[in-house]
């Protein structure tokens, strides 16, 4: 996916200027996600209490939804210092021996795109994760050996959007596992208002309504459309968002009502017209829009499916009513029956 889209999820250079003075950095500032968050308060004031470090965390979703964000929280709320990397930047096991052994006790390691580790650097991983051991070979040839070193008691905390492509070992070996689901439109509301009280932006309860429900149940472009009607609101409001001037600024920009991107309207539109409407194959689909199968299942769908626009069946996706309707055309009437025999789920 291009990062430059007004609505993609991807971060981009501004987005990520813009983020550190918003990010929130304590558990009660995390807005939304409750089950997550009340599973963590308690893991880590168990933590603190016994004086240990906090079990390894896995947390998964989709881009923008607040992985990097959560694992700032996790380690603010410890009392300890975060170190963060990511997959593709761990290119050998010495790198990452280098990283492990300047950890202080009870610190977290932020692993980003934990899914894309090289094979080796993760089996350095393993016991460092179990035993807070490091095994590791140094030297070439007749004179290598291996050396065994103690690592202080840590924290890895692994972020995907991808879990499906986390081998079993590496997961297996994260004591707590979180999803991170999409946010309703009343916690993206309260998420674009304090937004805007951080960055003095004079914002009703209206306006931020309209940015929070075109924000594709997603955070960070809540955060990226508020800055975009800020400088409409700027020039033709005198800097005031309400309604009118947030509706007003987003068909200026051309937001999708739904707060698609033009990859969610290509997806249903491949469905209805090079389809038939469904149900299409995964594989299929994924071919179709030049995008890998593993990046449709766990990053592109999941939101139209949430949304009730694209219907998971035992034969293949399927585009709904919601679907036509919203790209304007006509559903078919004698597909009607599929989508009653429609199963939820099954294998495709
Ligand atoms: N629960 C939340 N409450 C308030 N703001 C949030 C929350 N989650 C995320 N945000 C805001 O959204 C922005 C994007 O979140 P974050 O960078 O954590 O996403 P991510 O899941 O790590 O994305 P990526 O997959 O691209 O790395 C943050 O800078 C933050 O301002
Ligand atoms: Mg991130």
């Amino acid at each position: 996916m291009t990062s430059e889209r007004l609505i993609g999820a991807d971060s981009t250079r501004e987005d990520e200027a813009v983020e550190a003075s918003i990010r929130p950095a304590r558990l009660d500032e995390y807005v939304g996600q409750p089950a997550v968050r009340e599973q963590m308060a308690i893991y880590i004031e168990a933590a603190r209490r016994r004086g240990e470090a906090m079990d390894h965390v896995l947390i998964f979703g989709p881009p923008g939804l607040g992985k990097t964000t959560l694992s700032h929280v996790i380690a603010n709320e410890l009392g300890v210092s975060l170190r963060v990397t990511s997959g593709p930047v761990i290119e050998k096991a010495g790198d990452l021996a280098a990283l492990l052994t300047n950890l202080q006790p009870h610190d977290v390691l932020f692993i980003d795109e934990i899914h894309r580790l090289s094979p080796v650097v993760e089996e350095v991983l393993y016991p460092a994760m179990e035993d807070f051991q490091l095994d590791i070979m140094i030297g070439e040839g007749p004179a290598a050996r291996s050396i065994k070193l103690d690592l202080p008691p840590f924290t890895l905390i692994g972020a995907t959007t991808r879990a499906g492509l986390l081998t079993a070992p590496l997961r297996d070996r994260f004591g707590i596992v979180q999803r991170l689901e999409f946010y309703s439109t009343e916690e993206l509301t309260r998420i674009v208002r304090r937004s805007a009280a951080i960055l003095g932006i004079d914002c009703v309860a209206e306006g931020a309504g309209e940015i929070a429900r075109r924000s594709r149940g997603t955070p960070r472009i809540a955060n990226r459309l508020l800055r975009r009607v800020r400088d409409y609101a700027q020039v033709k409001a005198a800097g005031h968002i309400d309604h009118e001037v947030a509706h007003a600024a987003m068909a200026m920009l051309k937001v999708d009502p739904e707060g698609f991107d033009e990859l969610d309207r290509r997806l249903l539109d491949l469905v209805i017209r090079n389809f038939d409407g469904g149900p299409v194959g995964i594989e299929s689909l994924a071919a179709a829009l030049s995008e890998e199968r593993g990046t449709l299942e766990d990053v592109i769908e999941p939101y139209l499916i949430q949304q009730g626009f694209l219907v998971r069946t035992a034969r293949g996706r399927m585009a709904s009513h919601k679907a036509y309707r919203h790209l304007g055309l006509k559903p078919r009437r004698e597909r009607e029956d599929l989508f009653d025999s429609a199963v939820e789920g099954g294998p495709d």
